[in-house]
């Protein structure tokens, strides 16, 4: 698969994006840029709106007022199929995998190769090829899917949505039910995808996940931009853009962590 945007290149701009529920306002004046080869996570305390600008990226919900730039022209996403049709792809948090079938019917389950004639072997070539590209480690893609660890299924749904080659994928909560080893592996998936020149949306609760793998970090708050920052930014500050208060028990506790993290250092020397 060959890389078709230059790395910096604005793929997705939104401005003034607002989106109401009936009474109440999701998002509110939304700003948002995506370009190929880089990973912007969106953050923000529950209910700040993220699956709410996810889906309206993904032509799930309509916004009620704004504009969308895609490649440089006004567009909607009608349908969670013409997103995908113009190159967004959403891994949503429940993986939509099917159990009892292997990687390569999962990884073209909806998109065969030939719909008609079922290409077994090439649907295998292209699965193993894929996969090898993104360095992920599948036993064997004639592996049914209920035998794979929580890391592995991951891997196989960003797989899936990489065959169509979109300009976009958007990852909600990729790392939510796993552990170390398995995060730290998905992580690097990650970085492999940006490297191919996708454009990443990296929806996630976890702080040190987003800092380890975020170009950019984008905070919601209520509905609302409440800054954007690079991966530098400390966990203070980004607690505090979060929940809107440079003074709360969370900065609070995170700074007593780091006083006693500098006493034990220097207590060291
Ligand atoms: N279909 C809907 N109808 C009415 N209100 C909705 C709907 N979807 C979301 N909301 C409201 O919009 C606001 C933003 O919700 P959203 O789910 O986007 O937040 P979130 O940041 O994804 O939170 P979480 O981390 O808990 O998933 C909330 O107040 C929520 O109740």
């Amino acid at each position: 698969m060959t890389r078709s945007h230059q790395p910096g290149e604005l793929l997705l701009r939104l401005r003034g994006v607002t989106k109401q529920f009936g009474a109440v306002t999701a998002l509110q004046d939304i700003e948002l840029d995506i370009h190929a080869g880089e990973v912007v996570a969106l953050v923000g305390d529950n209910g700040a709106g993220k699956s709410t600008l996810v889906k309206v990226l993904a032509g799930v919900h309509q916004p009620t007022t704004g504009t969308i730039e895609y490649l440089g022209q006004p567009a909607t996403f009608d349908s969670p199929g013409k997103a995908l049709e113009m190159g967004i792809a959403t891994v949503f948090q429940d993986l939509a995998l099917c159990e009892n079938l292997d990687v390569v019917a999962n990884l073209f389950l909806g998109h065969e190769v030939n719909p008609w004639a079922l290409d077994e072997v090439q649907m295998e070539v292209r699965a193993w090829t894929l996969l090898r590209e993104l360095a992920a480690r599948i036993p064997s893609v004639r592996e049914p899917i209920a035998s794979l660890s929580g890391g592995q299924r991951q891997t196989v749904a960003i797989a899936r949505s990489l065959l169509l080659d979109p300009k976009i994928i958007m990852l909600d909560e990729p790392t939510a039910a796993l552990g170390v080893a398995q995060t730290a592996e998905v992580l690097n998936l990650i970085e492999r995808v940006r490297d191919r020149g996708h454009g990443v949306i990296l929806i996630s609760h976890n702080m040190e996940d987003v800092r380890a793998v975020a170009d950019r970090i984008v905070v919601l708050r209520l509905g609302r931009n409440n800054g954007t920052f690079n991966a530098n930014i400390s966990h203070q500050e980004l607690v505090a853009a979060i929940t809107g208060a440079s003074e709360n028990s969370v900065s609070r506790r995170a700074a007593r962590k780091l006083e006693t993290a500098d006493q034990i250092g220097e207590a060291l020397q």
